[in-house]
């Protein structure tokens, strides 16, 4: 890749993501605004892959980012990335912590603070802003509508802004994780610790159809790590579900899950498979592997003569 976009600017914690990929050394890296920036700038051809946060410990699926992969021209997920998350409050010199009236941050951000917030700063505001460290130049260049801003110790480090508190995350453990998202073109090769991730789309609506769409995993061993039903924007009540499963689409047990899903699905989007981050290997049910597939198959086809 040689244009890397990512949602900036310099001190998000998406850029932190992008300074852990290996393969973005000597690319050159691209800051878009807003998540939905830089994934049209990634289909319209402007970058070659986009760094992008997609699920956090605290607050869970990033909908900008799932609602963005689940529609519009394909793109596939190549890698994912874990990033442990740490906030500070951060304002120009001279500004108390009893001086606050407003805090400037990502709505995400927020989620994780509000705990620390209620306890120490009950009579402050909260004004959305599109990164915690466009929230940290924000305050630090002056006319917002927030006196100190929620944002990464190295945003508040690189805007010159003094830290009024630090740590001030309601989970200690805290991490976001984030997907490298390419055009569609060549995949990763399975390593035996791999994701998928899918969105589903139902046939219509009836008793027990999330059901069926599971069933498709527990017939075949497959464990999943995250599943999220989020609307179709249709109607009222049309949702899609947006999972990542344990294993690669090339293993069999995905494949005879993805073709029980094609055929009882209105949709089955592909959204990539792709090494995991924490390297650790699928979880495979009794009778899942691979070579249990193939020697059922090997019986069909002598029964079948
Ligand atoms: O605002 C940033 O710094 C981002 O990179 C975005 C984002 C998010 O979307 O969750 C990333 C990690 C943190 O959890 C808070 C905000």
């Amino acid at each position: 890749m040689t244009r890397v976009g990512y949602l900036g600017p310099d001190g998000t914690f998406t850029s932190m993501a992008l300074d852990q990929w290996p393969a973005s050394d000597g690319a050159e890296r691209v800051p878009f605004g807003s998540v939905d920036a830089a994934l049209a700038a990634l289909r319209a051809g402007d970058v070659d892959g986009a760094m992008v946060p997609i699920e956090n410990s605290v607050e869970g699926g990033v909908s900008a980012t799932l609602d963005a992969l689940a529609s519009g021209d394909p793109l596939l997920v190549v890698g994912e990335v874990v990033v442990p998350i740490t906030f500070v409050l951060a304002a120009p010199a001279g500004v108390a912590l009893a001086d606050v009236r407003a805090v400037g941050t990502h709505s995400h951000a927020w989620a994780q603070v509000r705990g620390w917030m209620g306890r120490h700063l009950p009579g402050a505001g909260y004004v959305p802003a599109l990164s915690t460290a466009a929230a940290a130049a924000g305050v630090a260049a002056g006319g917002q509508p927030y006196d100190a801003a929620v944002c990464a110790p190295s945003a508040a480090t690189l805007h010159g802004l003094e830290v009024l508190a630090d740590d001030i995350g309601d989970m200690q453990a805290a991490v976001t994780r984030f997907v490298l998202v390419a055009r569609p073109g060549s995949m990763p090769e399975p390593t035996g610790a791999d994701k998928t991730t899918l969105v589903l789309f139902q046939r219509d609506d009836h008793a027990g159809g999330l059901l069926e769409l599971l069933e498709q995993f527990a017939a075949r061993g497959i464990n999943l790590t995250r599943l999220e039903s989020r609307p179709t924007k249709a109607s009222m009540g049309s949702y899609c579900f947006s999972v990542d499963i344990e294993g690669h689409v090339l293993d069999e047990r995905l494949g005879e899950a993805l073709m029980g899903l094609r055929r009882i699905c209105a949709e089955v989007r592909f959204l990539g498979s792709y090494p995991r981050a924490d390297g650790r290997a699928a979880t495979i049910a009794p009778r899942a592997q691979d070579s249990d597939f193939a020697e059922a198959r090997e019986w069909l086809r002598s029964i079948r003569g």
